[in-house]
């Protein structure tokens, strides 16, 4: 099922949650809404569902519009952040509660509702915690119990608000792997809200990248990370170096007074001659080794500004640095932008 959002818009009192908003999800793509808080991406997301009603707008289900539709004709599955089991069902009745309060004419027999509940169980690697209670779960099985339930009503579109928000990194990161897995087997179109840059780079086929109720940029996670569109989406995901034109960096020539070049660690060389005359003399602040990179930090003469780089294990041991080392730094790629156009 393809979604197809235009020209949408929200407003909260005088704030504006959502600002023309325009959205193309293919059909069977898992997407993530990735963005600061209060950007607007639960809002979005509860316009999407039938929770919310858009101020203006159009929002489309196979090219067909929803809008008036309730939230329960809309053939949507929720997950959210903080796990909505209920506490005094067995996880069997809590998967199996869409089933059962279907009205009677769609609704499975109780030999069927088994099948497709354990079905589901199994899906989630859980059938073992069928007649457990949800306190006697851990946090990452109650999601994925809660992902069981919301499936069961075989819902057409999925949403999923932070719905690993609440579980520590460790689980996180099982889960995220466990969802992208399962989306594959499933292929139902999914959007997955986040805050968290790593997770949505992982698990998404494309990220929308919000910011302030607009969309900044949509793309696959290689686009949003290796070609940023604008300097909030740099600043956004992943680490980046912000090199002012009025303090004489040279890569910013030709740009106005107020231009600035905007490079990630990993794309600036470090050599103890001038590669070129672009070459900025620096010295060496800080060397710390994490895992297979090293980072170092330079500041250039008369600067309180540190500059990061990031080098692999093996280039660093090939040229070794220490603090107080006078070298030369200049970036292999990076993007200017004009005054104005800074997040
Ligand atoms: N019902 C409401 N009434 C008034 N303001 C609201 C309401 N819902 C959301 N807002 C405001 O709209 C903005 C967007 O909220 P939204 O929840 O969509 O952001 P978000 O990106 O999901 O943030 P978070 O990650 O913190 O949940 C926020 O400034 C929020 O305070």
């Amino acid at each position: 099922m393809s979604i197809t959002i235009e020209n949408l818009n929200k407003q909260f009192g005088s704030y504006k949650a959502l600002d023309n908003i325009n959205l193309e999800v293919n059909s069977g793509e898992l997407l993530a809404l990735l963005g600061p808080s209060g950007c607007g991406k639960t809002s979005l997301l509860r316009i999407i569902g039938g929770m919310e009603l858009a101020d203006s707008g159009k929002l489309l289900f196979h090219g067909e519009d929803v809008q008036q539709r309730d939230a329960r004709e809309r053939n949507v599955g929720f997950v959210f952040q903080h796990y909505a089991l209920f506490r005094h069902m067995t996880v069997f009745e809590n998967v199996a509660f869409g089933l059962r309060v279907k009205p009677k004419k769609e609704r499975p027999n109780e030999a069927e509702i088994k099948r497709r509940v354990h079905e589901l169980l199994n899906l989630v690697q859980l059938d073992f915690l069928h007649d457990r209670y949800p306190a006697q779960l851990s946090g990452g099985q109650r999601q994925r119990i809660a992902l069981a339930r919301a499936l069961a009503v075989e819902p057409k579109i999925l949403l999923l608000d932070e719905p690993f928000g609440a579980l520590d990194a460790q689980v996180r990161k099982e889960l995220r792997r466990w969802l992208r897995r399962l989306h594959d087997e499933l292929h139902i179109t999914s959007i997955f809200v986040t805050h968290d840059q790593e997770e949505a780079l992982e698990v998404a086929d494309r990220v929308v990248v919000m910011n302030k109720g607009r969309i900044e940029q949509i793309g696959t996670p290689d686009e949003v990370y290796a070609a940023p569109a604008t300097p909030f989406v740099y600043q956004f995901i992943g680490n980046v170096n912000l090199f002012h034109s009025r303090d004489h960096a040279p890569w910013t020539e030709h740009h106005g007074e107020e231009a600035v070049a905007y490079v990630r660690p990993h794309d600036i060389d470090i050599s103890a001659t001038p590669q070129d005359d672009t070459a900025l003399p620096v010295e060496v602040k800080l060397v710390r080794a994490i895992g297979s990179i090293v980072r170092v930090e330079v500041a250039a003469d008369g600067s309180s500004e540190f500059i990061e780089i990031e080098l692999s294990r093996e280039r660093f041991d090939a040229a070794p640095l220490a603090s107080g080392d006078k070298v030369f730094i200049r970036p292999r790629q990076f993007r200017v932008f004009e005054a104005g156009a800074q997040a």
